[in-house]
């Protein structure tokens, strides 16, 4: 990160926005931070939010810029690079945060062999506490995926991983927060069905969650060690898990991480 003089963000959506939070919480110089971004409304609130410096010209931002993010959607990808290719020199780098979109497929659009680090982060990165995986392209260079390291460290953990196995890595951590706050808001649902109150439901199924994440990271042991040291014979919570294993929740779960590693291999067509 030393080398790096400017990031310029291709894109400036809710993902480059945890990404640049990060980064200033990181303490990245937000004046060496740019994002170039069509829609006003981002721009505004960017540059508002966070004083980071906001373009319309994606010509702009490569030209400025020696790291670029490319953080737009996947289906936009052809048109968000457009005209850029002339400005990918060897000095420049790419890290890419699209679902589904390989590294081949992004030198196809840049018309040959590109520095290029493929990236999967979670928007969990905004408190930073996000997940992300790299893997490196074909002619990335060793720096390079230390770079893209150091860059996303300042929004959580990092893993690397093979080019192969970033839509399963979408599939789990890219969406799994969805997944994450769609549990919390049915488990607050279950304790207003029994008569909570809708925030203290909320605040007690937050922290559960938030508490039985950290005993796993912290203690080092299989969750399932750990949800039997919960489980009193006869108890009430064995009755529970009886519940969860008739609907189903553990093969729903990797039922959706399935499908959605499908759809981000779609996506990259
Ligand atoms: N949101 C997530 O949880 C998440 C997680 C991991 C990876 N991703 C990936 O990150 C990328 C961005 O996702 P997001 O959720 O931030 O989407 P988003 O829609 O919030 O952001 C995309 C931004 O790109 C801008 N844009 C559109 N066309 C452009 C162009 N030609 N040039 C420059 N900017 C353009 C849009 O105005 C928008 O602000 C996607 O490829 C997605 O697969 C998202
Ligand atoms: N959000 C993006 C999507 O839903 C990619 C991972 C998380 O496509």
């Amino acid at each position: 990160m030393e080398k790096i003089d400017k990031i310029g963000f291709i894109g400036g959506g809710n993902m480059a926005e945890a990404i640049i939070k990060g980064l200033i919480g990181g303490a990245f110089p937000v004046a060496r931070l740019l994002v170039a971004e069509p829609s006003d409304e981002r721009r505004r609130l960017l540059e508002d939010r966070y004083g980071v410096h906001v373009i319309s010209d994606n010509r702009e931002l490569v030209r400025d810029c020696d790291l670029l993010v490319l953080a737009v959607k996947p289906q936009v990808r052809e048109a968000a690079l457009a005209g850029l290719a002339e400005l990918f020199t060897d000095d420049k780098l790419l890290i890419s945060i699209l679902a589904g979109v390989g590294t081949s497929e992004l030198e196809r659009l840049l018309s040959g062999p590109r520095r290029i680090i493929r990236a999967m982060p979670n928007t969990p990165a905004l408190v930073g506490a996000g997940a992300t995986a790299l893997c490196p392209g074909r002619h990335a260079r060793p720096a390079d995926l230390r770079t893209a390291q150091h860059l996303f460290e300042t929004t959580g953990i990092v893993q690397l991983v093979e080019e192969g196995q970033m839509d399963a890595v979408t599939g789990l951590s890219g969406s799994g927060p969805a997944y994450v706050f769609t549990i919390i808001e049915a488990l607050a649902d279950g304790g207003v069905l029994q008569g909570l109150p809708r925030h203290t439901a909320l605040m007690l199924a937050t922290q559960t969650l938030l508490g039985a994440a950290r005993m796993v990271k912290e203690s080092g042991e299989h969750p399932a060690v750990l949800r039997d040291k919960v489980c009193s014979p006869g108890g009430t919570t064995i009755a529970a898990v009886q519940a969860l294993e008739e609907g189903g929740l553990r093969a729903t779960l990797m039922e959706a991480v399935a499908r959605a590693t499908e759809r981000s291999r779609e996506l990259g067509g």
